[in-house]
């Protein structure tokens, strides 16, 4: 057996591991290791958000190319060449390939091992068979794995779960989604846009995205509807049965026909898809040694710091903590916990704000790349009443020669919620076509804490999308 030091140890190299390595050791003759026990780059790069949207960005663009005149005679008849959109996806991801994530690095100096790593008590972590010591900073940066809920004949019936769905080499004519969340109204969208003959929505609650305003969750299940996708609202599946099952491998529909008993009637379908949540990869990583309980998100403090492990050592970045399940919140906690290392490591006080992660609970922008996009930051203003927050609010249709300008059946909607108090914003929601691209400036205006008196001098281009934000403001003038 062979012990090897090093100054940092991370378990896990997504997009969350890799920059808390990287920022733990920048500039400095710190070592790094950094374990990982499937692909460099994580579940984003090759599971999640790069493949799934290389599979959206086509649809989105052959339905900005229907809607404007003067592109439209041109198109060819027909939809998707769904082989076109499967080879760039799967150049997007690299074709399972993490040769140039590992060279990333190695170049900033970062040792990869391979191999599924475990705590062994304080600042031991062990790969293989090999025992590692970490003289500053452990920090686990696990993600999550999709959850199977606990449905009779589910798991037997070997369903596709988002690898299987965003690495998808086979599209099932008839598919089945369980789920109202991000993933399974992303997945419904793409699935219609490749030729899906019918999907189906089995959503336990009764919206889409209850997470976020309604008025999104209803636009997006609106334009779900007429893009013949089926939604079951309060259905959540009773048993599933599927007679023939082959393990033909990810993104290859898994054997026979799978029938879904729904209680009162039953569906047929070539495949069934679980968009049911997450749970984090804490099993096995040995927390139980440093007196942590498994099976649970890893509580961790603003510093990043794990709760309840003595001695400033252990840290966690990135889904396992719950926080905000988001690649770029992860990253930005991976920043904060890489400087904390760092400043702990040389002596330094961290005591000014980038070493402690403030805008993940509250103030975390996210972009939903369904068609319409949703895209947000900030508290709702349900979660601002119960934050206790007094709140004003600005809302509209997107309407402005932007917008027009932008595609013939522009269609949008916004909303601000408003601290009454600071007259700042604390939430901005933007439903509509491309409107990822609106929410970086809520966000500077969430986080800067901008005064509506300051925002008014903010004057959006003529005529661009953005002019949304002077017709929100003009309606808040006499408020
Ligand atoms: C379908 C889908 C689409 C998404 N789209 C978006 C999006 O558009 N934008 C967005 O911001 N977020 C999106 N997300 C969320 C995003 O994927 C996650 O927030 C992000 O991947 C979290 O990064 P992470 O580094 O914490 O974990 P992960 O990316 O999950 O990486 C964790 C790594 O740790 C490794 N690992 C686990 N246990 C061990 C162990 N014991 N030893 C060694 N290695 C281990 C895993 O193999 C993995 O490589 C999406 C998620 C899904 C499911
Ligand atoms: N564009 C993006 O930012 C993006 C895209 C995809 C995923 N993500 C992130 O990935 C994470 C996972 O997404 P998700 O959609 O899987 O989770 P989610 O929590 O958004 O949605 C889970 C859905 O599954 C349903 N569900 C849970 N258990 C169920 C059961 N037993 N039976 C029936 N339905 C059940 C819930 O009611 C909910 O509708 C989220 O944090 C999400 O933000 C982000």
């Amino acid at each position: 057996m062979t012990h090897d030091t090093y100054d940092v140890i991370v378990i896990g190299g997504g997009p969350a591991g890799e920059n808390a390595a990287a920022y733990a050791i920048a500039g400095s003759d710190r070592t790094a290791a950094l374990i990982e026990r499937e692909l460099v780059g994580g579940e984003c790069s090759y599971w999640a958000c790069m493949p799934s949207k290389a599979l959206l960005r086509p649809a989105h663009l052959l339905s900005a190319a229907r809607a404007m005149p003067g592109v439209s005679e041109g198109l060819a008849p027909g939809g998707l060449k769904r082989d076109a959109v499967y080879a760039r996806r799967d150049a997007f991801v690299s074709k399972h390939d993490d040769s140039s994530q590992v060279q990333w690095a190695n170049n900033n100096g970062i040792e990869v091992i391979r191999g599924s790593g475990r705590l062994a008590g304080e600042r031991l972590v062990r790969v293989g068979d090999r025992t590692l010591q970490a003289r500053h900073a452990v920090v686990l940066a696990t993600g999550t794995a999709a959850s199977i809920p606990d449905i009779p004949g589910l798991r037997a019936a070997f369903p596709w779960t988002s690898r299987d769905a965003t690495n998808m080499h086979e599209l099932p004519k008839r598919v089945v989604i369980v789920g109202g969340g991000v993933v399974a109204c992303e997945c419904a969208t793409w699935f219609a846009a490749l030729g899906a003959d019918k999907v189906t929505l089995l959503v336990r609650g009764q919206s889409l995205l209850p997470k976020a305003e309604p008025f999104a969750g209803e636009r997006v299940a609106s334009s779900l509807r007429s893009h013949g996708v089926e939604i079951l609202f309060g259905t959540s599946p009773q048993s599933v049965d599927r007679p023939a099952v082959r393990d033909t491998g990810e993104g290859k529909i898994h054997g026979g026909p799978v029938t879904v008993d729904l209680g009162n009637s039953a569906l047929e379908a070539d495949e069934i898809v679980v968009a049911a949540g997450r749970a984090p990869s804490t099993n096995g990583l040995g927390l139980a040694t440093v007196g942590i309980e498994e099976g649970r998100y890893v509580e961790v403090d603003d510093h990043m710091t794990v709760r309840g492990a003595k001695g400033n050592w252990l840290y966690a970045v990135g889904d396992v903590n719950g926080r905000s399940p988001l690649t770029h919140m992860g990253k930005y906690q991976a920043r904060v916990c890489g400087d904390v290392i760092a400043a702990r490591a040389e002596g330094h006080p961290f005591e000014d704000p980038k070493y402690r992660a403030t805008a993940d609970l509250h103030q975390a922008p996210q972009v939903v790349f369904t068609a319409p996009e949703v895209a947000s930051i900030g508290l709702t203003e349900k979660a601002a009443a119960s934050e206790g927050y007094d709140v004003a609010i600005a809302e509209l249709d997107i309407a402005v020669a932007g917008s027009a300008l932008s595609r013939d059946d522009f269609d949008g909607h916004a909303k601000l919620v408003i601290d009454k108090k600071t007259r700042c914003l604390v939430g901005a929601t933007f439903v509509g076509p491309d409107v990822g691209e609106l929410i970086h400036a809520a966000t500077i205006a969430v986080v800067g804490a901008v005064p509506l008196e300051t925002l008014w001098h903010a004057v959006p281009s003529f005529p661009t999308v953005s002019e949304v934000w002077l017709r929100l403001l003009e309606s808040l003038r006499d408020q």
